[in-house]
């Protein structure tokens, strides 16, 4: 029994209704398009429903202009659309106002920010960095080469052998020199969730920072920056029903205003002349340059989808199909799974098909319609961790069934007896 009506969820999605089979090169035209596609790849991006698609084709049919500048009409409008869209961003995580949500490309460029603009200017030789073993490259290559730039150690919490966070090692590698712990909330690999708040308590406690990864998690369940006790949050657009080209950084007010710009440019200046510069207020001090406008109200407008379906019925939701899946796949036999038990874990699954590489298992599953990803999913040192080059993942959203979670492990059973 779902949390909430699936079938009028999809049909806010029409791509749901695509075929997929043809050639490439002609999406949804070619007549070998004749297999139902069953997308459960949303960890990597999720679809856009219409009313979504409808808020920035309006932008752009009605009200496009440029904005912070413009005294005219468009201006004005396209200022306030953009300008409150940090305002349901805030909302929507807890933060503390718009001055405390800074809008990036995506989750990268918001860990880079920090990385960068706080980073450089706080962390030397003697100083360390912690992070988790089941880091995204954005978080792991980005503080990797910030401790090479800056002399700082970086250390990794370990993973235990059932895919959680080894907490003792956590307590060992943070210490009074840990400047900052740098941590994914919710795994895109293990979908292990993380104990954010007690990272943040073990680091506050030697006056370091936190930052929580939250790009597998801020579209699939509750997050609020106050219970997390974050100091610094990133999450992206495109994984929560919005459009590529958009995410978020949260920052505590204070920490923002101690940094410096991390691009410099247009709109987040105040003063300039040939010597000097100053600086916009916050959040505009690190948003140089025209904004992605369009995203920014397609976000608005994505959130504001997800809120009316209710946050804690998406993570139900998500946890139902994961479990389903994990139990299935288990029950098939020959499948290795990565992470904690069906029951503990976020949206999506991992595994490996024993005899099977994984490209050739998800080359298989196309062919049956079924979309998930092969390969590290941006976790290569976690591969290494588990022994593996590549896994194949589903991961799950508002809009999946459990007879696509069905038609998942169909197609894995005919691709484990192809390969057998
Ligand atoms: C936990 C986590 N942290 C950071 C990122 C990066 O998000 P960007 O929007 O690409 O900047 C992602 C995006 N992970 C996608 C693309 S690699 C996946 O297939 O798992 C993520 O899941």
């Amino acid at each position: 029994q779902y949390p909430f009506d699936v079938e009028a969820i999809r049909d806010d999605f029409p791509i749901l209704e695509r075929l997929v089979g043809g050639d490439p090169t002609s999406p949804g035209e070619d007549e070998g398009d004749d297999v139902d596609l069953v997308y459960l790849d949303n960890a990597a991006t999720s679809h856009t429903p219409d009313p979504v698609v409808d808020a920035i084709s309006d932008y752009y049919r009605s009200y496009n202009s440029n904005v912070h500048r413009g005294i005219h009409q468009l201006s004005q409008e396209a200022s306030v659309a953009y300008e409150e869209a940090h305002d349901v961003v805030a909302d929507f995580i807890g933060a503390n106002g718009r001055e405390e949500v800074i809008f990036t490309k995506n989750t990268t460029e918001a860990m880079n920010l920090v990385a960068y603009a706080w980073g450089l200017a706080e962390l030397g030789p003697g100083d360390n960095v912690v992070l988790t073993q089941m880091e995204h490259h954005a978080s792991l290559v980005t503080w990797q080469q910030i401790g090479k730039k800056t002399g700082a150690e970086v250390r990794f919490i370990e993973v235990t052998d059932d895919g959680r966070l080894d907490m003792a090692d956590a307590e060992a590698k943070i210490d009074g020199d840990t400047e900052m712990v740098s941590a994914v909330h919710v795994s895109n690999t293990l979908g292990t969730v993380n104990p954010i708040r007690e990272l943040a308590e073990l680091v506050h406690d030697h006056d370091g920072l936190i930052f929580a990864d939250a790009a597998q998690s801020v579209p699939n369940r509750p997050v609020d920056v106050a219970d997390l006790d974050a100091d610094f949050l990133a999450f992206s657009g495109h994984k929560m029903c919005g459009p590529t080209g958009i995410g978020a950084l949260y920052g505590r007010r204070e920490l923002l205003e101690s940094m410096g710009p991390y691009l410099y440019g247009g709109e987040m200046i105040r003063k300039v002349t040939f010597e000097e510069s100053t600086w916009e207020d916050l959040p505009w001090k690190f948003e140089a340059g025209t904004p992605s406008i369009a995203q920014g109200i397609g976000l608005a407008a994505a959130i504001e989808y997800l809120e009316d379906v209710g946050m804690e019925r998406i993570e139900e939701h998500e946890s139902l199909l994961a479990e389903y899946a994990y139990d299935r796949l288990t029950d098939l036999g020959g499948v290795e799974i990565y992470g904690p038990p069906g029951d503990e874990r976020g949206g999506l699954v991992a595994f490996n098909v024993d005899g099977v590489h994984a490209h050739d298992l998800s080359s298989v599953l196309n062919d049956y319609g079924v979309a998930i990803r092969a390969g590290d999913h941006c976790t290569q040192p976690l591969h290494d961790e588990l022994g593996v080059a590549a896994s194949v993942r589903a991961s799950f959203y508002l809009y999946n069934t459990v007879e696509e979670v069905d038609a998942l492990v169909d197609a894995v059973r005919e691709a484990r007896d192809l390969f057998a």
